[in-house]
């Protein structure tokens, strides 16, 4: 007879019911368990299971010790010895991802996108850490009992808790999410504030507790300001970590270029986004291409170009909103889910992605020390280069500027949390995210 054991978490003072359910539908069918009395009330309790010698041998089983692993949730405080598991051995190694906001309406499609492997590949189990807060903890540990329930082969843990400090241990992703809308009557600078002290405290978290080379992306507003103060509070990290999503306006320029020249959008290809998330942002059609060819070969409307297609790129956040009654949700977490894939695997011979990235050593003479989305190419290895054949001419720089001058006064509003003295907030009028009218 071969023996496996099971032991339980000590300083829960009782199982969860996935615990239970788990228990009694794995173990006995690989032989004889002996659960003790009174389990659901036991401080700790170790559980053995007989294994006929003719039958397969039970993969060791153990809870995560707590105090190396945060709050594990249900069935996931279970983990196998992966090793010992056929179908697993050509299996990377577990990586783990953090995400905030994760019980918002961007991560109730991530989560699940992230889980089903269509992200990180077929043969990369994860980890999801779920940061939440006391206002959002119920609905996590119901996003939780969710993942549980669609029994996604590659999701090895998830954790979640209200702890940055705690979450984002060992974090290679950081997928940040949470940050509070914009209500009705508030001031920018206030947003800037409220939100920018959120990404300040999980700045210093990433820095004091995640992986030495974790990635980041900011999607909470305003993700480009957001991200370049998450990055001053983390200088342990290199700054070109962190990116600031862009890549739904990327989207969306691709989607309104392939409607006007009426081709499927596979078809268009090196769009930049320049600057901002935000009204300001420049949907670059002098360097995109369709089918190859330069989109001002194929669509010879400049003023179309330079007026409504800019336009409905920058405003589609609002328009959308218009229509729905909230942001967009689901679209932008495949731009979420773009944005990594763009990073973890070689981008296509000749074309680009944008990202919000840091620009110091940016080729393109754009303000140094503020994050701004550029046109980039990756190998794969989670890294990025800038692309150096892009062409200007007058349109684009004069409406670069204008995003990088809203990006500068975004600074200025922030310096007391990038700890560069007192900020001075002066906006210009014009400036909006994508999802305000
Ligand atoms: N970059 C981009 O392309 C896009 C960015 N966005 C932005 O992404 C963010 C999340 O969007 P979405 O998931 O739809 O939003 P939700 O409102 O569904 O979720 C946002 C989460 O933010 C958290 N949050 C943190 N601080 C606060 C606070 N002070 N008040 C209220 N909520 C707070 C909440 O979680 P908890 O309580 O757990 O902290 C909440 O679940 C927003 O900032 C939005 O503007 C949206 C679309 C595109
Ligand atoms: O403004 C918002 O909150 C939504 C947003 O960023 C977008 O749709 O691009």
């Amino acid at each position: 007879m071969a023996m496996a054991e099971l032991n339980l978490n000590p300083t829960k003072t009782h199982l969860h019911s996935s615990q239970l359910s788990f228990l009694s539908r794995t173990l006995p069918r690989h032989g004889h368990c002996a659960f003790p009395p009174l389990l659901r009330t036991t401080q700790h309790a170790r559980i053995s299971c007989s294994v006929a010698p003719n039958q397969v041998q039970v993969p060791a089983l153990q809870t995560q010790d707590p105090k190396t692993k945060p709050d594990c949730y249900g069935v996931f405080c279970l983990t196998y010895d992966l090793k010992a598991e056929e179908e697993t051995r050509s299996w990377k190694k577990l990586i783990n991802i953090a995400v905030s906001g994760a019980a918002g309406m961007i991560s109730n499609h991530l989560l699940f996108k992230l889980a089903s492997g269509e992200v990180f590949g077929p043969n990369q189990p994860i980890a999801l850490k779920l940061l939440g807060s006391e206002r959002s903890i119920q609905a996590l540990e119901g996003v939780a009992m969710e993942l549980e329930d669609s029994l996604f082969p590659l999701l090895r843990e998830v954790s979640i808790g209200i702890d940055p400090y705690e979450v984002f241990q060992d974090a290679e992703w950081a997928l940040l999410i949470g940050a509070k809308p914009r209500g009705p009557g508030m001031e920018r600078a206030a947003l800037l504030d409220i939100n920018g002290q959120i990404f300040a405290e999980q700045g210093k978290a990433l820095n004091a507790v995640a992986s030495r080379n974790v990635k980041v992306i900011v999607v909470g507003n305003p993700c480009n300001t957001n991200a370049l103060i998450c990055l001053k509070n983390a200088p342990n990290i290199p700054a070109r970590n962190f990116h600031a999503l862009t890549r739904l306006d990327e989207n969306r320029a691709k989607c309104q270029l392939a409607l006007k020249a009426g081709v499927f959008y596979d078809k268009v290809s090196n769009v930049t986004i320049w600057g901002n998330h935000s009204t300001t942002q420049v949907p670059d059609f002098l360097n995109a291409r369709i089918d190859g060819l330069p989109v001002k070969d194929v669509i010879k409307d400049q003023k179309w170009l330079e007026e409504e297609f800019t336009e409905t790129v920058q405003k589609r956040g609002g328009v959308l909103i218009q229509k729905w009654g909230r942001s967009s949700a689901a679209s932008t977490s495949v731009s979420i889910v773009d944005a990594i894939r763009s990073l973890v695997t070689p981008t296509p011979e000749g074309d680009w992605f944008s990202t919000g990235v840091y620009t110091n050593g940016n080729p393109y003479g754009i303000a140094e020390d503020i994050v701004f989305s550029m046109p980039c190419r990756s190998n794969g290895d989670g890294d990025y280069e800038f692309v150096k054949d892009v062409i200007f001419d007058d349109y684009l720089r004069q409406r670069i500027a204008k995003t990088e001058a809203e990006l500068l006064a975004e600074k200025k509003c922030v310096a007391h949390l990038t700890g560069e003295g007192i900020a001075v907030c002066d906006l210009p009028g014009d400036t909006m995210l994508p999802g305000e009218v």
